[in-house]
């Protein structure tokens, strides 16, 4: 990586998975942060932090890691306490986003209790679809949890862990009590909603967010005749899938288009910012086909930003607002902005409305 290094800019150190870093532009991101005053110095986990550069912001996605440290793999465990080793001797460096944080999206059963436990969501028409966990392979025990949490079916199986491998993104769909047997457990098991095969994806950066359209799973419904169907998410949820689950049903087709509403996608990202705290951050979103209630199926951290126009300019927007923030005593990194701004930029049907002014577009005040 070129970068030269000025001393009259702050530092931000970055540490990106191989996979993340090959899909960066990385040369438009210098660009970017050297015009807004920053280098970017791409940093070393297996070397000491504290020989490599001052950093005044940390940006990083270290899911991965975390996650296997959290599951007992001594070589990560080692590198993240290093890394908050590092970051607890320097108080002043902006982390973009705190550890704590980021381990609060590492689980889903976590997170989806966190989105179950708003109340104020049902009278919005927002929910988290009934999920349960299993931790043992006991078929009678699961079918038991399920029932006592109204789990019904279908559902689809997840892996608990969110991150982090392949296989937390490895979903199965199951029909009826018999599929249960192939649940992997630690796994949730998570309610179907139907949807007509369209998946709503929110980009968040502190207080700007952009909502996409993703191709999903077409509808479907119990029956004690079919076996579960195995399936990853990258392979129906990107931009470019083209999986035969995500073609609809002839009678399906007729069904009226679900709108996204989006004050309901606002409530959501309020949540997310006081109960989450991340700055960067993606949550899904489906419609439920029969109430047009917007369930959230799931939150990610430091997602793809795929289509998030000007993605590199915002992200330095946000930087500066905390490390700004940070000087002027705000020793709680994410604590949200209490002037919201919120920057909105939707994409329905892949047309981009762009250009809009960070400030006021939606004139949303939303307190924290
Ligand atoms: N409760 C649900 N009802 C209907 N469809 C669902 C539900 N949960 C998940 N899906 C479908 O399965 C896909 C994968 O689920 P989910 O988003 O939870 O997995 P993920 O691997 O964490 O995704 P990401 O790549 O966004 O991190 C969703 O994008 C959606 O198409
Ligand atoms: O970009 P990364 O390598 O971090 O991978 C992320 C992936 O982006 P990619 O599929 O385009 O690579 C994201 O997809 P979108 O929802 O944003 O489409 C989402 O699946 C995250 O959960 C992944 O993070 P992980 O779970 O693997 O940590
Ligand atoms: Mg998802
Ligand atoms: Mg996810």
């Amino acid at each position: 990586m070129s970068n030269k290094v000025s001393n009259f800019y702050k530092n931000i150190g970055i540490w990106i998975s191989e996979k993340k870093s090959h899909k960066l532009n990385w040369k438009e991101l210098i660009k970017t942060c050297n015009s807004h005053g920053y280098n970017l110095i791409k940093l070393d986990l297996e070397r000491p932090l504290e020989d490599q550069v001052e950093c005044h912001v940390f940006l990083h996605k270290l899911t991965d890691i975390i996650a296997a440290a959290d599951q007992g793999d001594p070589k990560a465990s080692c590198i993240i306490g290093n890394v908050e080793q590092y970051l607890s001797n320097h108080p002043n460096i902006t982390v973009i986003d705190p550890l704590e944080n980021v381990r609060i999206l590492l689980n889903r059963y976590y997170y989806y209790s966190i989105l179950q436990e708003e109340t104020l969501f049902q009278s919005q028409g927002i929910y988290t679809p009934t999920f349960a966990e299993f931790t043992t392979c006991n078929i009678e025990q699961n079918i038991e949890i399920m029932r006592h949490r109204g789990v019904t079916f279908p559902v689809i199986c997840k892996p608990t862990i969110a991150h982090g491998s392949k296989s937390a993104h490895e979903m199965i769909l199951i029909f009826n009590e018999k599929g249960l047997n192939v649940c992997r457990p630690p796994c949730v098991v998570q309610s179907f909603v139907n949807h007509n095969a369209v998946l709503h994806k929110v980009f968040l950066i502190g207080n700007r967010y952009h909502i996409c359209e993703r191709p999903s799973l077409k509808n479907f419904y119990s029956s004690e005749d079919l076996d579960p169907i195995f399936y990853s998410t990258g392979e129906v949820c990107k931009a470019d899938s083209q999986s035969t689950l995500s073609i609809l049903d002839p009678h399906d087709k007729a069904d009226i288009k679900m709108t996204l509403n989006e004050n309901k996608i606002k409530s959501i990202i309020r949540l997310l910012r006081k109960k989450i705290g991340l700055l960067l951050a993606g949550f899904d979103v489906v419609i439920d086909n029969n109430t047009g209630d917007h369930a959230v199926i799931d939150i990610n951290v430091f997602p793809s930003y795929d289509s998030f126009p000007n993605f590199f300019d915002h992200l330095l927007d946000c930087i500066d607002e905390h490390v700004n923030n940070m000087s002027n005593g705000d020793s709680c990194n994410n604590k949200s902005s209490s002037k919201a701004d919120y920057f909105c930029n939707h994409r329905p049907n892949g047309l981009i409305n762009v250009g809009l002014d960070p400030l006021g577009v939606i004139g949303m005040n939303i307190n924290n």
